[in-house]
């Protein structure tokens, strides 16, 4: 099923089995890896290719990983695939977003429960009427480590595009109109904050029976909403501990 290069790697990520943990955490920028690995103890680059990174260290003994998935949907659900065929299985997305209500402090953060479908991506998986929502542990792990670290969280839907301009000028576009009428639609729905790779992380997940959270950020301190995903893994990994024992 999964396409491997000539090492016998995963084609995209270029890792093997027993190269990441079970817990992984996804931002899209590659340059993000480095900064979010530095809270693991121990952390090593074990790959590097195309707009994958990844770093594998470890949090209270258990091997944890980052990699960033690039920009959109499409590498995402690429390196998620690939994640999941060398042993990962549970996903906790970090990333940056523009706000959709104006009632934030730009150092909130935003909880995803679920994603707007509003990319090609998943499209391609299973039809519209398929929801794309974050599994309840992870959600719930965030929600709790925000609580924790002190941080402001937003708990609820975001909206996943393809066209970062779309959102960022509509005003250059000629679809403007729809552009528009669709972001206030969002606006109206209660739709919490706009980005680009947790319809595809969800979607992916939900079909491949892992688990997948995301928790976002506007301008707010990026290690600080780095601190309350590394909480919220240390969190899933004593429960999983708890549930094995
Ligand atoms: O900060 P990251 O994780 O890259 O996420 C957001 O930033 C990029 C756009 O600038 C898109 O990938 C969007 O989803
Ligand atoms: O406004 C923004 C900021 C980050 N990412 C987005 O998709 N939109």
């Amino acid at each position: 099923m999964y396409a491997l290069n000539d090492n016998g790697q995963q084609y995209h990520v270029e890792l093997s089995k027993g190269d990441v943990g079970r817990y992984v955490i996804l931002p899209g920028d590659p340059g993000r890896v480095e900064r979010i690995a530095k809270f693991l103890d121990n952390p090593r680059r074990v790959a590097c290719h195309r707009e994958y990174v990844t770093y594998t260290g470890s949090l209270d003994g258990v091997p944890v990983s980052v990699t960033s998935t690039g920009i959109g949907g499409p590498s995402t659900a690429i390196a998620v695939e690939e994640l999941i065929a060398v042993g990962a299985d549970t996903f906790v997305r970090i990333g940056t977003a523009g706000m959709v209500q104006d009632y934030f402090d730009l150092n909130d953060c935003i909880i995803a429960t679920g994603s707007v479908r509003d990319e090609g991506t998943t499209r391609q998986y299973i039809p519209l009427s398929y929801p794309a929502v974050a599994h309840y542990d992870v959600v719930d792990a965030l929600r709790r480590a925000a609580k924790r670290c002190g941080k402001t969280a937003h708990v609820g839907i975001v909206q996943s595009k393809d066209a970062f301009y779309g959102e960022a000028e509509p005003e250059s576009m000629p679809n403007e109109p729809v552009l528009r009428y669709q972001w206030d639609a969002w606006k109206r729905g209660g739709v919490l904050a706009s980005e680009m790779e947790s319809a595809a992380l969800f979607v992916v997940s939900s079909i491949r029976r892992v688990r997948a959270g995301c928790i976002l950020n506007n301008r707010g301190d990026m290690d600080e909403t780095i601190r309350v995903a590394v909480e919220a893994v240390r969190d899933l990994i004593a429960a999983d501990r708890k549930e094995e024992n």
